[in-house]
Formats: structure tokens, sequence, C-alpha cells
């Protein structure tokens, strides 16, 4: 079976560009791998109507959920070679935005009945055009992810503001010369523009600590009694005063209007998309990512803004 491990960092367009390569053939049967940092079952609501599915959520799989995923792709291999089928003969494995793709390949490399069965095919890392640059000098992780990538898919192009793009791309290529880039818009390929004449950014040497504060995540119930209108306002207020430090806010809610998807990335919040009423999914609760904020803190700002006691 071929493998392909999709990453790239928190809200970097890993999901969107696999929905849509889902739906137009690139990985028409694959199985997909969902890997999530933490319990939101989001990606699995969006690419289950596409696919067949299993989602790794125990944390990353570059860490903690290393020995999750390496039993699930065994079961995978097993279920194979008892069914004498040759299907699936693609997997794609999304990680989640703060796993590192090196130790699992390695993982599954490494591992007697997984390297018999799977060859992996490539490593492509989605790259954020708007935020991708400034992940590259701040986020160790994001340039590891973008250093190891066969195929590095730029997002967001209709976001982004040419010369940035650009000085990203010749970046990108300055990083990883090897690698083949191609851009995206909602997962549609779209042309890059002309970067032969763009200065690469000299990038300084990042440390582990680089970053600062670990990022973590964490989950808040924002329970059903909820006031929306106040909701709405505190997390608008939220992300627009922390929006540096609150990396990715996901989550489904079942408001008036129907179960809405709320997403954002730093500051760009994402209009809320309907969800259909019977998929997969925890409503009334969101994920937050990011560093310097704690559950509990989030959760009496809430609880004092929306007026709710407890
Ligand atoms: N304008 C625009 N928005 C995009 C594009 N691709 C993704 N987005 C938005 O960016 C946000 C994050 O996209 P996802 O595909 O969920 O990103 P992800 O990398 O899977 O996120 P995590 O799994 O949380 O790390 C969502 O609000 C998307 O709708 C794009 O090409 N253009």
């Amino acid at each position: 079976m071929r493998l392909t491990l999709l990453g790239g960092f928190l809200g970097s367009g890993k999901t969107t560009w696999l929905r849509h390569h889902l739906h137009h053939g690139l990985f028409a049967d694959a199985f997909v791998v969902v890997n999530e940092a933490a319990e939101t079952s989001v990606d699995d609501a969006l690419l289950s109507q596409s696919a067949e599915l299993a989602v790794v959520s125990g944390g990353c799989a570059c860490c903690e959920a290393r020995d999750e995923l390496v039993a699930l792709l065994r079961s995978i291999c097993d279920k194979r070679v008892s069914a004498e089928s040759a299907r699936p003969d693609r997997i794609v494995i999304e990680t989640s935005g703060l796993a590192d793709p090196a130790p699992i390949v390695a993982a599954i490399r490494s591992d007697p009945v997984l390297a018999h069965h799977i060859v992996i095919s490539g490593i492509v890392v989605a790259v954020d055009a708007v935020y991708g640059l400034d992940q590259l000098r701040q986020e160790p992780l994001s340039r590891r992810q973008m250093e190891l990538a066969d195929l590095l898919v730029v997002t967001k192009l209709d976001e982004a503001d040419e010369a940035a793009l650009t000085r990203l791309l010749a970046t990108l290529k300055a990083i990883n010369p090897g690698a083949a880039i191609s851009g995206a818009v909602k997962g549609s390929d779209v042309a890059l523009p002309d970067h032969s004449g763009a200065e690469p950014e000299e990038l300084d040497a990042l440390g582990e600590a680089a970053g600062g504060l670990p990022i973590r995540a964490l989950k808040l119930d924002i329970g059903e009694d909820i006031d929306w209108t106040a909701f709405s306002v505190w997390l608008s207020a939220l992300i627009h005063a922390r929006g540096d430090d609150i990396l990715r806010v996901k989550g489904v809610v079942t408001a008036p209007s129907g179960r809405l998807l709320l997403q954002s990335v730093r500051k760009i919040v994402q209009s809320p998309e309907i969800l259909p009423a019977d998929a997969a999914g925890d409503d009334n609760s969101l994920v937050f990512i990011g560093r310097g904020f704690r559950a509990e803190q989030l959760d009496r700002s809430l609880r004092h803004f929306a007026g709710l006691r407890g």
C-alpha cells in the first residue's frame, strides 16, 4: 500500500486540501487516518462524508499516539491480507498540526509488518500563505515540517499579499530545494506567481525553546444554555485580543440556526459552516490550541462575560 503523510502546522489547510482531493480523485478509495492532538471530532466530521476513516486522537502520532497509530496501521494490513483483497491500496494520514513527520516515518519504516506492506510514497506539507513566513521565523516545529516535505502545498492563496507570498515561496525553495511546490485555494490547485526574482528570508537558527512556552490543547465545554449572542461576542473579542497566543480554535456548537462548525486560525475567523444534523462530532465544546492560557481562565472569562454562574 502506498502511504501519503499529510502534515503542516495548526490550521494550515490540511483538512480542506484533503477533503477536496478525496472528492476529486487524487485519493479516491484511500483509507484516511486522522490524527488530532486534542479530542475534537471536527476533522472526522468533515472527512467521514467522503472516505473510509479512522481517528487516532490520543495525542500526536509522532509521540504519545505513535503506538496507537502503528497498531491501527497493522490492523489495516492484517485485514487486507485476510480478505485477500487489493484494497485499500492507498492510505493517507493527516497528522495533527503539532506533529513532526520524521518520527512517524521512522515508526512505520522500523516496524517489520508495516515495512513489508507499506511504502511511504510522499510527505505533503500544507503551508499557510498568510502565516507561513511568521511560522518559519518563530515555530521550530513548523520549520521542521516544511523542511521534510516532498511536496509543499501553499494554501490560502486567495488571502495572500503577493509580495509576502513570493518571499515565502523563495524562502521555501531555499530551505527545501528538493521539494515540489504547488498552490491551492480551498483545496483546488492554483498556479503560483512567478517568484524567480524574489529574495528568500535569512532565517535565524531556532532552538527548541524559540517558540517560547509549549503549545497546548484544551477543551472548553460551553453547555447548552449559553446566550449565543454573548458567546459569539466573547469569542470574537478573545481571538481579536489574544490571536497571537490562541493559534487555533475549532468545535461544533448546536446554535438556534443549526449545528455549526466554528473555527479560527490566529486572528482569521471562518464564517460558521452548517453541518448536517447526522454528521459525526461532539457538540458544544471547543478546542483551543496555543500557549500562555489555562482552561480555568477561559472558562471563567466566558462565564463572566455570558453572565453564567458555576
Ligand atoms: N480563504 C481560505 N481559507 C482556507 C483555505 N484553506 C483552508 N482555509 C481555512 O483555514 C482554516 C483551517 O483549515 P483546515 O483545513 O481545517 O486546516 P488544518 O490544517 O486541517 O487544521 P488543524 O487540523 O486544526 O491543524 C479553515 O477555516 C479553512 O476554511 C484557502 O485556500 N483559502
